[in-house]
C-alpha cells in the first residue's frame, strides 16, 4: 500500500505540487492524468524517491518511503521514467538484464535470466533480443525498456510498477498491449501507479483515476466518477463529450470542435 499525505513540492517560490494526498492499493492500477506541466512528472519523482517532498510524507507498505535504503527500494519497485537517454551498445538482453541488478551480486543466476526472459515475452520483445539497442526504433526501445521494468520486479510479490508515459512512442496495438500487461500484472497483485495522456486509455484500464491540475488534485475516484465533461473542461481547457465505452463499462471522451491555438 502507497499513502500520500499531504504531500508539497517547490523549486525556490514556486509550489509545483501542494497538498497532494492519495492512496494506491496493490492489485490496482492508478492513472495520473492533467495537462502538461501539472505535476505528474514531479509526483513520480516523489514516489520513487528520487526527490524529497519538501511537506507532507509518503509511506510505502508501512515504512516511510525516506527510511528505505536505496538498494531495497530498488528490489520492491521499479519505475520507468520518461527520458531513457542510454546510447551505448547494449543487446535488448544485456539491457533487461540491468532490471535484475539489484537482485544478484556478480554473475545472474538462472533465475534472473528466466526472468529476464519472462520479462521480454511479456513486453512482446524476444524476437530482438540479441539486437543492439541503438538500432531499434523508438517505439521497440520503449517495449525494451518497459522489459527492463517488468524483469526487476515479476518475481516479488506485490511488487510496484511506476510508469511515466509508458504508451509514448507505441503504435495503437502496443499501446493495448501494454496496458493489457499491466492490467494482468495488478490482478496478479502487482500495484501499478501509471501517467498517460490518453484519458480514454485510462478510464478503460484503471480502478482509480486522479487528475492533477496546477500541482493539485482536482479530482480522484473511479474513471466513471472522474471522466466528465466538467473534471476534463476544468483540467485541459478542451470542452468534450461523452459516450459510453461498451467494451470497458467505462465513459469514452470525443472532443467537440476546433479549437485555436492559444499561446
Ligand atoms: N527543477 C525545476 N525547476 C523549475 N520548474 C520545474 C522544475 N521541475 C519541474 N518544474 C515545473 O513544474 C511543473 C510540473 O512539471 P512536471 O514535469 O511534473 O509536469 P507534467 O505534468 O509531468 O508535464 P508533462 O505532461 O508535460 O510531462 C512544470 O511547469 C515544470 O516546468
Amino acid at each position: 500500500m502507497i499513502k500520500v499525505n499531504g504531500i508539497a513540492y517547490s523549486v525556490g517560490k514556486k509550489e509545483i505540487l501542494s497538498d497532494v494526498s492519495f492512496q494506491a492499493r496493490p492489485g490496482e492500477v492508478m492513472a495520473v492524468i492533467g495537462a502538461n506541466g501539472a505535476g505528474k512528472s514531479t509526483l513520480l519523482k516523489l514516489l520513487c524517491n528520487e526527490m524529497m517532498p519538501s511537506a507532507g510524507h509518503i509511506e510505502f507498505n508501512g515504512k516511510r518511503l525516506k527510511d528505505y535504503p536505496l538498494n531495497e527500494l530498488a528490489r520492491k519497485r521499479s519505475v520507468l521514467t520518461q527520458h531513457n537517454t542510454l546510447s551505448l551498445s547494449f543487446t535488448v538482453r544485456e539491457l533487461v538484464l540491468m532490471g535484475r541488478y539489484p537482485h544478484f551480486n556478480g554473475q545472474p543466476t538462472g533465475h534472473d535470466l528466466q526472468m529476464v526472459d519472462e520479462a521480454m515475452l511479456a513486453a512482446g520483445v524476444s524476437m530482438m533480443a540479441a539486437r543492439t539497442y541503438e538500432t531499434l526504433s523508438g517505439g521497440e526501445q520503449q517495449r525494451v525498456q518497459l522489459a527492463r521494468v517488468i524483469a526487476q520486479v515479476k518475481d516479488v510479490p506485490n511488487g510496484w510498477l511506476f510508469l511515466d508515459e509508458p504508451t509514448n512512442g507505441l503504435d495503437i496495438l502496443h499501446q493495448q498491449q501494454l496496458l493489457i500487461q499491466a492490467r494482468n500484472m495488478a490482478d496478479n497483485g502487482f500495484g501499478i501507479i501509471c501517467i498517460l495522456h490518453d484519458i480514454n486509455l485510462a478510464a478503460a484500464y484503471a480502478d482509480q483515476l486522479m487528475i492533477l491540475k496546477q500541482g493539485k488534485v482536482q479530482a480522484l475516484g473511479s474513471p466513471k466518477e472522474v471522466v466528465t465533461c466538467e473534471n476534463i473542461h476544468n483540467a485541459f481547457g478542451i470542452k468534450v463529450e461523452l459516450m459510453k465505452n461498451e467494451n470497458f463499462n467505462c465513459p469514452l471522451v470525443i472532443t467537440t470542435g476546433r479549437f485555436k491555438y492559444n499561446s
